[in-house]
């Protein structure tokens, strides 16, 4: 029986002959934090049969322990790893017995690294078992964690790689994750804003944590957070029960270069990077963050809706550094409309055209501006209840909605920029130019008049407003329309967004995704199904 001196009341780990078989792949999972290598390269080593046999010989004769040997079918080269204190001894009495071939160059000088590990999977179960080696090279891989070599004997009984000892904690977590998956997988969260959507997800992530852990096996600790005053950092997980006052307690200014630096050199397993914030600054870290193979969820269209080059460059970079880029809250809030697309797209489909409502905030404002209602006080409603962007200005000058259809266009394939979404707005001209969101809603109220014209003009024709964008092969605009009850957007309600894909597939009946497109609670679901989907 072995006991935990940490934890005295564990009931400890019985050793025995009898263990019930496993199913699992691995038994276990080992390391040694302190090793050196040593490599060995030369032409002088190829097919020279007792190379190796000198070698092994004379570091045995010299009692230095060899942990671990590796060679390529090549036999260019031998690298072996030893304790970092023989290293120096080692490499003396390599250049002492090989002198011959190292002044013929035969053989190059012996190159040491240090500061290495050793992780080790081992197990009976893995013997005849294809796929064990790929699921440990994914989970390395995957955090970024670079292998300088690698054993496997022809047992098949251990996998050995060398690592940097930096990353041997984190390479632990991952390769646990891999292997031991009807256990906790644990997502180290990092995230930006607690505004509407922020909080909203600290609050759900809270409610929804046992549950997640019981049924999905899946622990999120919200390793990071900031917004614009302060941020605060913890490994084991900030409590989503007291966020606000560990933050609020914190004595770290926000800095946003400081938080994604701290972020990196925290190097946490399956770690994301949240953006819920609706300010471009995250977005200039995104590609640095994916270079470190951190995944990025992002409900701010802020990055995917820049110039056409940004928007490749984030996809291309989390490609090529096999991590994940979700974004579905985008378009929609929480509806599946980036995952639909991508579906099809990947499906070999093509989308011919897309007619939607992606606005919740306007189509709150048509839905409710009605009878005796004035248009200033229904956008007020709307901000009310978490629509609207924090400036509504961007909600009804079109400006989220052009981010949401060129996204949208993009994902559809089409290499667009701003400007080809053409954008009738809403708003007459002295509110576009309001310089606050005062002076908007005061430009609003004098207004008053041209919104109740718009109103009266749709009812006397029995019609409803409308606020539609169409792409329709890679040209896309947005106009305000008045639609009769022919029209299948013409029975909307609350916030719905919805969204017509007329593709070669879903060509004589489109395919249709409706529901309420705003909304905190939408949204920050949207952000956490993003979340629990990494890495999945
Ligand atoms: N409200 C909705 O229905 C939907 C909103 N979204 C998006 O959600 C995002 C957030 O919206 P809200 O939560 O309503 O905004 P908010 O204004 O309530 O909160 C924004 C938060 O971001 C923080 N922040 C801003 N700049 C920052 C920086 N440089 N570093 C760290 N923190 C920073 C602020 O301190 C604040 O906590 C926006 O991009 C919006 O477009 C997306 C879909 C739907
Ligand atoms: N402000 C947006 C929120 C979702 O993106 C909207 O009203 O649609």
């Amino acid at each position: 029986m072995i006991k935990n001196t940490f934890d005295v009341d564990f009931e400890g780990t019985v050793i025995r002959h009898d263990c019930k078989p496993s199913n699992l792949p691995i038994k276990g999972i080992s390391s040694i934090n302190n090793i050196s290598i040593l490599n060995l390269e030369g032409s002088g080593m190829v097919g020279k049969s007792g190379f190796s046999g000198r070698l092994f010989s004379l570091l045995a004769r010299e009692q230095i322990n060899v942990i671990l040997i590796t060679q390529s079918s090549s036999e260019h080269s031998i690298t072996f790893a030893v304790q970092p204190g023989d290293t120096e001894r080692a490499r003396h009495l390599i250049e002492q017995e090989f002198e011959l071939e190292l002044v013929a160059k035969k053989l190059e000088h012996v190159v040491i690294e240090q500061n290495l590990a050793i992780i080790a999977i081992v197990g009976e179960n893995m013997k005849q078992t294809p796929g064990v080696s790929g699921k440990l090279f994914h989970a390395l891989g995957r955090n970024g964690i670079n292998v300088r070599a690698i054993a496997q004997g022809s047992s098949e009984y251990n996998i050995s790689v060398i690592i940097s000892a930096n990353d041997l904690a984190k390479a632990l977590n991952a390769v646990h994750d891999g292997f031991f998956t009807q256990l906790t997988k644990t997502l180290h969260a990092f995230c930006l804003g607690t505004g509407n959507i922020g909080q909203t997800l600290f609050k759900q992530l809270n409610a929804h944590s046992a549950y997640l852990q019981e049924h999905n096996g899946i622990q999120v600790k919200i390793a990071g957070i900031s917004n614009t005053r302060k941020m605060v950092f913890n490994s084991d997980g900030v409590s989503l029960d007291n966020w606000q006052a560990e933050l609020e307690a914190s004595m770290h200014p926000a800095d946003l270069a400081e938080f994604v630096a701290k972020m990196k050199s925290m190097n946490l397993p399956n770690c994301v990077f949240i953006d819920n914030t609706a300010s471009p600054k995250p977005v200039e870290y995104y590609e640095e963050v994916f270079k470190a193979n951190i995944s990025v969820i992002t409900c701010n269209k802020i990055g995917n809706s820049a110039s056409y080059k940004q928007y490749k460059t984030f996809h291309d970079a989390a490609h090529s550094h096999g991590v994940d880029f979700f974004y579905e809250t985008n378009v929609g809030a929480g509806l599946p409309i980036i995952r639909t697309l991508k579906d099809l797209m990947n499906s070999g489909d093509r989308v011919a055209k897309i007619e939607a409502i992606l606005s919740g905030t306007i189509s709150f404002i048509f839905n409710n501006f009605k009878g005796d209602a004035n248009f200033h006080d229904v956008v007020k409603e709307a901000q009310d209840k978490g629509y609207t962007e924090p400036d509504p200005r961007d909600d009804l000058s079109g400006k989220d909605f052009m981010r949401k259809i060129l996204i949208l266009a993009r994902d559809a394939g089409y290499a667009m920029e701003e400007a080809d979404v053409k954008i009738e707005s809403v708003l007459p001209k002295a509110c576009l130019e309001a310089q606050s969101v005062e002076e908007f809603y005061a430009a609003l109220k004098a207004e008053d008049a041209f919104f109740s014209n718009l109103k009266a003009k749709a009812a006397a024709e029995n019609k409803v407003l409308r606020y539609i964008g169409k792409l329709d092969e890679g040209k896309a605009e947005i106009t305000l329309q008045m639609v009769d009850e022919s029209h299948p957007f013409y029975t909307l309600s609350g916030s719905d967004n919805i969204i017509s894909f007329t593709t070669d597939r879903y060509r004589e009946r489109p395919l249709v995704v409706k529901g309420p497109g705003a909304g905190a609670e939408v949204t920050a679901a949207g952000v956490f199904a993003d979340l629990i989907n990494v890495g999945a």
